[in-house]
């Protein structure tokens, strides 16, 4: 009598991709599997850049794997080496890194850490650019100081460009370049997939190390289609410290963790951590709770960039175009330098352990 196949992949599936974690049927590591009443043959799907001991220890773990159900089976393994899918070509080759600021719902200062955080990458001598994707509400304009600004368009073979605005140091797109804010449009599908395109495409972004892009709250179109546009390179969280904003910081984040999706998460920056009132520097009232953002690394597997006070400078530099790492008071100024050169580091750790990642590829 043939052996049992289903008996095998069960079996098989006890044998862990030491890279992934994940079992090897799972994996869809294991293909043409084929028995008769002695033997049991299959392929086994590696990736060319598996070092050979790694590959031998595979190899034998599933013999092992086979053999704990039918002992006397005689296991065929044809081992095919993967090649490592390269990621597709860059619409934007000039720009190294591509970090998504995100949070799960609204007003949490995303776009506040978004700028300031560009800026103190910029401080640390990386080339920084800023792309306001939050097309629904565009800030970016008022906190650079650049409301009725309009971008230059520049002929480039032919082709009109659009030649981000630079301030601080910083080249910038927005929305509200182009539109007036409160016009603030109601755009979806293939019209918004169109502008974001063009926020790449069709704007002359100089080599840059990094570009920090301010998405807008929650999960939706834009998400989607910079992930489809765009290799991100990672996602950096923003939330404010009480529980119950967490749900929805987690199904913001989950979106960046979905299979096909695979954006790492850089980290987590809790914003308004504690209340610091101007005339009591060293004082802080936690009035928003505690451990909010501790809370989303751990669900994360990330870490905490960094916690961010409230301070009523930060509301005023983001009005007022002058944004509050740039102005004097140190605790403000160093809590933003310190998520910078934790994100530095954290893009340095992932580019170091993950290949590029892949554009998502989603037919509608
Ligand atoms: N740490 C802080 N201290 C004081 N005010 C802050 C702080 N962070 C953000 N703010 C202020 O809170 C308001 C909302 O911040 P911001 O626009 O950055 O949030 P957001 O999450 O991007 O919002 P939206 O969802 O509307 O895009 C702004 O007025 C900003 O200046």
């Amino acid at each position: 009598m043939e052996l049992n196949k289903q008996k095998i992949i069960e079996a098989l599936r006890e044998v862990k991709d030491p890279k992934s974690g994940e079992d090897i049927i799972s994996a869809r590591m294991v293909e043409q599997l084929e028995t008769d009443e002695q033997n049991v043959s299959f392929s086994l799907l590696l990736p060319a850049n598996m070092d050979s001991g790694t590959k031998n220890s595979l190899n034998f773990a599933c013999i092992a794997a086979v053999n704990s159900v039918f002992p006397e089976a005689e296991v065929h393994i044809h081992v095919k080496t993967t090649v490592v899918q390269t990621a597709p070509t860059s619409i934007v080759p000039q720009i190294k890194n591509i970090i998504a600021v995100a949070s799960g719902k609204g007003g949490v200062g995303k776009s506040t850490v978004s700028l300031n955080l560009a800026l103190g990458l910029k401080a640390l001598g990386a080339r920084v650019g800023i792309m306001d994707a939050d097309v629904y509400g565009p800030s970016l304009p008022t906190m650079l100081g650049l409301q009725k600004q309009r971008p230059r368009i520049k002929d480039v073979d032919g082709q009109p460009k659009i030649v981000p605005i630079e301030k601080y140091g910083i080249p910038s797109i927005s929305m509200g370049y182009i539109i007036e804010p409160e016009q603030a449009v109601v755009l979806r599908g293939p019209r918004l997939a169109g502008i974001i395109k063009q926020f790449f495409q069709d704007c002359l972004w100089p080599e840059l190390d990094y570009l920090i892009i301010d998405l807008p709250p929650g999960t939706g179109d834009v998400q989607l289609t910079l992930v489809q546009t765009v290799a991100v390179t990672g996602a950096v969280m923003v939330t404010t410290p009480q529980e119950v904003s967490l749900a929805d910081a987690v199904k913001g984040m989950n979106m960046f963790r979905l299979p096909n999706v695979n954006v790492p998460i850089l980290g987590v920056v809790e914003n308004m951590a504690w209340f610091t009132p101007a005339e009591l520097p060293n004082n802080k009232y936690y009035i928003f709770g505690q451990g909010g953002g501790k809370q989303l690394a751990k669900e994360s597997n990330s870490v905490l960039l960094g916690q961010i006070p409230l301070v009523q400078a930060i509301r005023e530099g983001g009005d007022n175009g002058l944004p509050a790492i740039l102005n004097e008071d140190p605790i403000t100024k160093e809590a933003f330098m310190n998520v910078a050169r934790q994100t530095l580091r954290q893009v340095a750790i992932r580019n170091e352990a993950m290949p590029p990642t892949s554009m998502v590829n989603v037919q509608s």
